[in-house]
């Protein structure tokens, strides 16, 4: 709130303002009071009739202002959480069944303050990252060290099992960097024969070694100004290491058959799937570098971690797809049971060939046979457990089966929420909240017209 004065302009807060109103009106009526009193006595008057009869009246205008004020700040944010409630943004007030009850309306605003921010949140990073789904909170942690991470000049090191999603964080890391209008150049440890490496990474001046007709810049060297990509440094030679080690240090390369070092402006953002700090305990990685590269480690969460993110992931392998392409819930049911022990790839090539076999819908029959075979055995609830026993983790197993069973009661009431919370005897919030957990979604509980 901003108070004129003069030409000088004074910034009040709020919660300065409202002390500062009722402290001057219980001033006012102190003085009303007193001039009362003295008069009164000064006359010979009992003075008390008139004190209590002014003191209700200071009392009611007081209570009045309050309320006005109360209404004028608390009216805006009730609109706003009402609406946020009927929009969906927020779970809905159970409030009105149990009866109106004051003590709760603060815990319902600040709910309600914390899911719309959250929404928020996704929002942002849908439109920061677009190409990055991160419904889970363990994805969208890491898309929050990205962009704390990106705009500085730091190494990363991403780690995490094959196919979640490394080469996208760290191309991802580049474009949000200072050096996204220079080259994002990768390397592939793994892939290129140890002999090659070096050259490939450093460069070489002609006649080096047998075959450099001409002189050839290195990795390194093509990317100089923006970011070079040192994909599976689980697998670089530990010789080759030390070299790696004395770019990022002296921050030049010496090309093979060089005879003076070409200083380079690179970041260096490297990744694994293999566990760097125990291949440091047995003496396979050097602890220098590793201590160098992990200045901002990124952990990638595997897929069967982070459940939640598959039919999000799906609609957008789906929405890449040129046909308009759905999946039934039946095959989004077992899509989100499997274990993908090959992660979002594996999920991505299964999605993609199911759409080749099917028409429009995609069905448990356009799944492949392996995903078929460790599919889902009914339980008496009807809920699907991979026979894939491999991970035996409790609080996983759990989650799976209470989604299953929410699936289930949702299908049973074609998708009626309050309904469905019936059935399973919760109350609808609570079933609102799990929805959301567990990312499901509720339109596709449906049953279609003529089904
Ligand atoms: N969160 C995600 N959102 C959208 N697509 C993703 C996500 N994670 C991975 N992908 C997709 O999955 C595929 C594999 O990802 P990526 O190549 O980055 O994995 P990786 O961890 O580098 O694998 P590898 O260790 O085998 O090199 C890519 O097509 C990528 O676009």
């Amino acid at each position: 709130m901003k108070l004129y004065m003069k030409k000088s302009l004074y910034h009040l807060k709020l919660y300065i303002i409202i002390p500062l109103i009722f402290s001057g009106l219980s001033i006012l009526s102190f003085i009303g009071a007193y001039r009362i009193a003295a008069g009164r006595i000064q006359a010979g008057v009992d003075p008390a009739p008139h004190l209590l009869l002014w003191g209700g009246l200071f009392g009611g205008f007081t209570f009045v202002c309050g309320l006005f004020l109360i209404r004028a700040i608390l009216g805006p944010v009730e609109k706003f959480v009402v609406e946020a409630e009927s929009l969906g943004v927020a779970a809905p007030n159970d409030s009105k069944q149990n009866g109106p009850s004051g003590k709760d309306e603060m815990a319902r605003y600040t709910t309600v303050f914390r899911q719309v921010s959250e929404v928020l949140n996704r929002v942002e990073a849908r439109k920061l990252f677009p190409e990055i789904v991160a419904q889970s909170k363990a994805m969208r942690q890491v898309l929050s060290q990205i962009k704390r991470v990106a705009p500085t000049d730091s190494t990363v090191l991403i780690t995490g099992e094959s196919g979640t999603g490394k080469e996208l964080v760290a191309d991802s890391i580049h474009r949000h960097s200072q050096r996204s209008g220079k080259r994002f150049v990768k390397i592939n440890c793994a892939a290129i024969p140890e002999t090659l490496l070096e050259s490939e990474l450093f460069g070489y001046e002609k006649g080096a070694f047998t075959g450099a007709a001409a002189r050839k810049p290195g990795k390194f060297e093509q990317a100089n100004g923006g970011t070079v990509f040192l994909d599976e440094i689980g697998d670089m030679p530990l010789e080759t290491q030390a070299k790696i080690l004395r770019v990022l240090e002296e921050k030049e390369v010496d090309r093979l058959g060089g005879m003076r070092p070409v200083p380079v402006d690179v970041r260096v953002v490297a990744a694994s799937n293999r566990n760097i700090q125990e291949m440091v305990d047995n003496n396979e990685f050097r602890e220098d570098l590793f201590f160098r590269l992990n200045v901002f480690p990124i952990q990638l969460p595997p897929l069967r971690e982070r459940p939640e993110d598959i039919p999000f992931l799906v609609e957008a392998f789906l929405s890449h797809s040129d046909k308009e392409a759905s999946v039934s819930p039946q095959a989004m049911h077992i899509l989100c049971a499997h274990p993908w022990h090959g992660n979002v790839r594996e999920l991505r090539n299964v999605v993609e060939s199911a759409m080749l076999y099917s028409q429009k819908t995609v069905e448990p029959e356009h799944l492949p046979p392996a995903l078929s075979g460790s599919m889902a055995i009914p339980t008496p609830v009807g809920v699907f457990i991979s026979r894939e026993e491999e991970s035996l983790d409790l609080d996983y197993r759990l989650q799976e089966l209470e989604k299953g069973i929410l699936v289930e009661a949702l299908k049973r009431s074609d998708g009626v929420q309050a309904q469905a919370a019936r059935l399973l005897g919760i109350k609808e919030r609570s079933l609102w909240h799990r929805v959301k957990k567990y990312g499901i979604d509720v339109s596709r509980m449906r049953r279609k017209p003529g089904n």
